[in-house]
């Protein structure tokens, strides 16, 4: 972490809240927010309270408005040089995609151009009533340049990605929410706490099933079906002994007992 990227572990409820803090330049990436975002999921996924993540950005008016366009094109002169900033962020985003514990993308404001893709690597998106989102790179005449196009293609499909990326336009929350991207809408004022609302269950459930399933859930992805059909079974059974799961089905045979 470092001034442009906070941490705030919420202990009880099992969470640490990242805020990307520029709202001078409407939450941009720059290189210091790279390397704050790596440091702040380093430490969440080293602290084994903390069961959740909340990435989210400061203000009312912007979640993460792309790249660092002053920076960026002050510096970057050449096609490698940019290829490695590019992948500085890409090396980012997959930490996110494949980190541990759940990623909850708190979508305050605008995302635009990388803003999207940052949003596109959390594995949940609870998108404020005042949120745009623009994949707006082609309109710049460039791509997506860390790798969150391809996510975004599985989260809203192939069809509705191509049409996002290739067209450039900004929807609505609303739109956002009809297209699968959000998976809830709230109030703006309100977004932090719908985000915790969100994590909830994520937090309550076992860590350890939360994760591993996490996990199966991604690999499957690219295996064979009956494959991941043999991982699933086999994942339950090594979850069947926990102490989680003892307790849980204890609780429910002597439902009735408690009753009486
Ligand atoms: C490199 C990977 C691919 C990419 O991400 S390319 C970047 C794509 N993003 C963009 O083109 C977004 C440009 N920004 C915008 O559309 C708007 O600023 C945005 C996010 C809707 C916010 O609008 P407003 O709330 O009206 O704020 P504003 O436009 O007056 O901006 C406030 C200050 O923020 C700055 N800002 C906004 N986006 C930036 C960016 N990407 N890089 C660097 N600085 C950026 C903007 O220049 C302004 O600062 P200043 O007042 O000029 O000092």
């Amino acid at each position: 972490m470092n001034d442009v990227v906070k941490y705030e572990k919420i202990a009880d409820e099992h969470l640490a809240v990242l805020r990307i803090d520029r709202p001078e330049a409407s939450n941009a990436i720059s290189t210091a927010v790279m390397e704050g975002l790596a440091a702040a999921l380093e430490q969440a996924r080293q602290d084994d309270d903390v069961r959740a993540v909340i990435l989210t950005g400061t203000g009312d008016r912007v979640f993460v408005s792309g790249g660092d366009l002053k920076e960026f094109h002050a510096d970057l002169t050449d096609e490698e040089r940019v290829y490695e900033k590019m992948s500085q962020m890409r090396r980012v985003l997959e930490t996110i995609h494949l980190f541990p514990k759940p990623v909850i993308a708190a979508v305050n404001g605008a995302a635009r151009g990388g803003g999207g893709e940052v949003a596109s690597a959390c594995h949940f998106r609870v998108g404020a009533d005042t949120a745009t989102v623009g994949f707006i790179q082609v309109k710049l005449g460039i791509a997506p340049g860390w790798g969150g196009g391809v996510l975004l293609s599985k989260i809203v499909g192939r069809q509705k990605a191509l049409a996002l990326i290739l067209r450039g336009d900004i929807i609505d929350a609303r739109a956002a929410m009809e297209l699968g991207f959000f998976d809830i809408v709230c109030p703006q004022d309100e977004i932090l706490h719908y985000a915790r609302m969100y994590a909830k269950p994520l937090t309550a459930n076992s860590p350890k099933a939360v994760q591993s399933l996490l996990r199966l859930l991604r690999e499957q992805e690219s295996l064979p079906v009956t494959d991941a059909m043999e991982r699933e079974s086999r994942l339950c059974a090594q979850l069947w002994g926990t102490p989680e799961h003892d307790a849980a089905v204890s609780s429910f045979l002597s439902r009735k007992a408690r009753k009486e």
